[in-house]
């Protein structure tokens, strides 16, 4: 990927408009080389289908002049014309498919890792979502250029010949050609594209509702069956299943009534000019059959135009992808130093405000305690320190610089998350993720503080899914440990214990911490000695909230 392609950064210097209208222009990044390969593939292919139609043509020919006897000379030159054309055939149509395979994959291969790169960041999307943009809609791009784009070009070329090459013998046989391909290779491919995306627009809420309620069936399977439930919704999900599949005949059956309509054409084509082109047997039995030959490159397009909108909404799904602004990245480098919130406010997308005017100081050394009830705001206030969240309002810096202007913030300030991911593998590897030079000793040594006792080989499963809910959050808080950032975050890090066991655990670890400490939690007493705590309340810093204070950061 160059560096056209995608903006590596967008530094605070004026250049970040420059560079995102320079991203827009080259959205698809299709190159000069990439268009004159296409270009390439597109004539080659239309040699083979012109060699195709020659050698109908030329077998026509031969066959109905061989009829009237003529010395054999007349007929070396066709004879030799039907072997070559047929050899010329062959060749053509896989250099073309040679040609054409080798462009879009080199496009789609670079296009996937724009794609990648503009999904990563943000991570707007989920799971499942991502999986669509970045495997199935990528896919049908190729679809679109291999199967429509390529095949257009082709037919466009063949039909061109062919009528230029009837208008020398007949211009009224030419221009029955030319009405007939323009109604296959035109009316009717976008008669079907109407029909499929009407079809699609209409039945696009039944497939929203269909999705949904097929996950519901496997994930809430054991609760739905618990109430007694999972019948009726299987019933409704049949329901929708059984909808779908009626719209969907019935646009088969359209689309099947055109493509018949595509082969009734042909038929009536070649007879039309079959009956005018005036000219010898021989050469009426050519032009009839290289009309009908030229119509096999145009009829596929009937069917093609099924995929149209699919492609279309595909294209316009990456094309969101690619056209968002690129997440700024930080290029300072990260020191211990001074965090502070100013004013700070975080709002999700159409949700009130999470956070509203907070402000926090936090110098090295200080241990801030962070408390409120369920939805308050506590992990939103920890994702702005952490520079996973960008503040709506306000300002979140380290040293008087935002955190966006930051390279990896997370070798000064990282600690146990809420949400953090466990790897699917071992402990250790888990655990190697905060210090990959680790000895099994401090591997041990960092469990031991966290209250983790398994085994380091021991498998974590998918999403950590082989350990109990208690055991995830203590190897999440050992990876903590290992990583000693200067500003550790631990967010409510010891809740699914029990307490007597947790408030050790937490006591281990805050005794472990060298630095500044922001800990949220449930609990006040997990608190005494901090030097600040906040009380989140709807989002918003509950004034004077009593505290203790230990004799100072270190
Ligand atoms: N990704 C998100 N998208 C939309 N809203 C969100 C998102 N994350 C949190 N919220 C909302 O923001 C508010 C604050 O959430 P937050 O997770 O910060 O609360 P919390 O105090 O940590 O709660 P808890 O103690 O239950 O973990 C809540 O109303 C929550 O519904």
């Amino acid at each position: 990927m160059t560096s056209q392609q995608r903006p590596q950064s967008t530094p605070a210097n004026g250049q970040a408009p420059r560079l995102r209208r320079s991203a827009r222009t080259e959205l698809w990044a299709v190159s000069t080389k990439d268009f004159l390969r296409l270009l390439r593939a597109a004539l080659l292919g239309a040699g083979a289908e012109l060699a195709a139609l020659a050698l109908m043509a030329t077998a026509a020919w031969l066959l109905l002049r061989a009829a009237e006897r003529p010395p054999l000379a007349a007929l070396t030159l066709a004879i030799v014309a039907v072997r070559t054309l047929a050899l010329l055939r062959g060749g053509l149509r896989y250099a073309e498919r040679l040609a054409g395979h080798e462009v879009v994959l080199r496009w789609l291969g670079a296009l996937r890792g724009r794609v990648y790169q503009a999904l990563l960041p943000g991570s707007r999307y989920s799971g499942g979502d991502l999986v669509t943009r970045l495997v199935s809609d990528v896919d049908a791009l190729q679809d679109a250029v291999l199967r429509w784009l390529l095949p257009v070009g082709v037919a466009a070329v063949v039909g061109l010949v062919a009528v230029g090459t009837t208008a020398v013998t007949s211009t009224p046989a030419a221009l029955a050609l030319a009405a007939g391909l323009v109604v296959a290779g035109g009316l009717l491919p976008w008669l079907v594209v109407r029909a499929t995306g009407q079809a699609a627009r209409e039945s696009a809420p039944k497939r929203a509702e269909l999705a949904e309620r097929a996950v519901e069936l496997v994930t809430g399977h054991r609760e739905l069956v618990a109430a007694g439930a999972f019948g009726e919704n299987r019933a409704r999900a049949a329901g929708v299943v059984d909808d779908l599949a009626r719209r969907e005949r019935a646009t088969s059956a359209k689309t099947a009534l055109l493509t018949a309509a595509g082969v009734l054409v042909q038929l009536l084509t070649t007879i039309a000019v079959a009956l005018l082109a005036h000219a010898s047997v021989p050469w009426t039995a050519a032009l009839a059959l290289a009309a009908m030959t030229a119509f096999e490159v145009v009829l596929p397009l009937i069917g093609a135009a099924r995929r149209v909108p699919e492609i279309r909404a595909s294209a316009a799904r990456v094309r969101a992808v690619l056209s968002e602004p690129a997440r700024p990245e930080g290029t300072r480098t990260p020191r211990e130093g001074h965090f502070r919130l100013r004013n700070a406010g975080l709002r999700y997308p159409g949700r009130a405000p999470a956070l509203h005017a907070v402000d926090l100081d936090l110098p090295p050394g200080k241990r801030v305690g962070v408390l409120g009830s369920s939805g308050a705001g506590k992990t939103s206030l920890l994702n702005l320190l952490l520079g996973s969240e960008t503040p709506t309002e306000g300002q979140v810096t380290l040293d008087g610089h935002p955190l966006a202007e930051y390279a990896d913030l997370s070798r000064v300030i990282s600690g146990a998350e809420a949400d953090a991911h466990v790897f699917h593998t071992t402990v250790r590897e888990n655990l190697l993720l905060a210090k990959p030079d680790a000895s099994d000793e401090e591997l041990k040594e960092a469990c031991e503080t966290a209250g983790f006792d398994l085994d380091l080989d021991r498998d974590t499963g998918p999403d950590g899914e082989a350990l109990s809910g208690g055991q995830r959050q203590r190897l999440v808080l050992a990876r903590a440990v290992l990583a000693a950032p200067e500003v550790l975050v631990l967010d409510e890090p010891v809740e699914g214990l029990d307490p007597a066991h947790g408030d050790a655990v937490l006591a281990r670890v805050l005794a472990k911490a060298k630095g500044t400490v922001v800990l949220v939690t449930h609990r006040p007493e997990h608190l005494d000695g901090f030097d600040e705590v906040l009380t989140l309340e709807d989002g918003r810093v509950r004034p004077a909230s009593a505290a203790g204070r230990r004799p100072g950061p270190p």
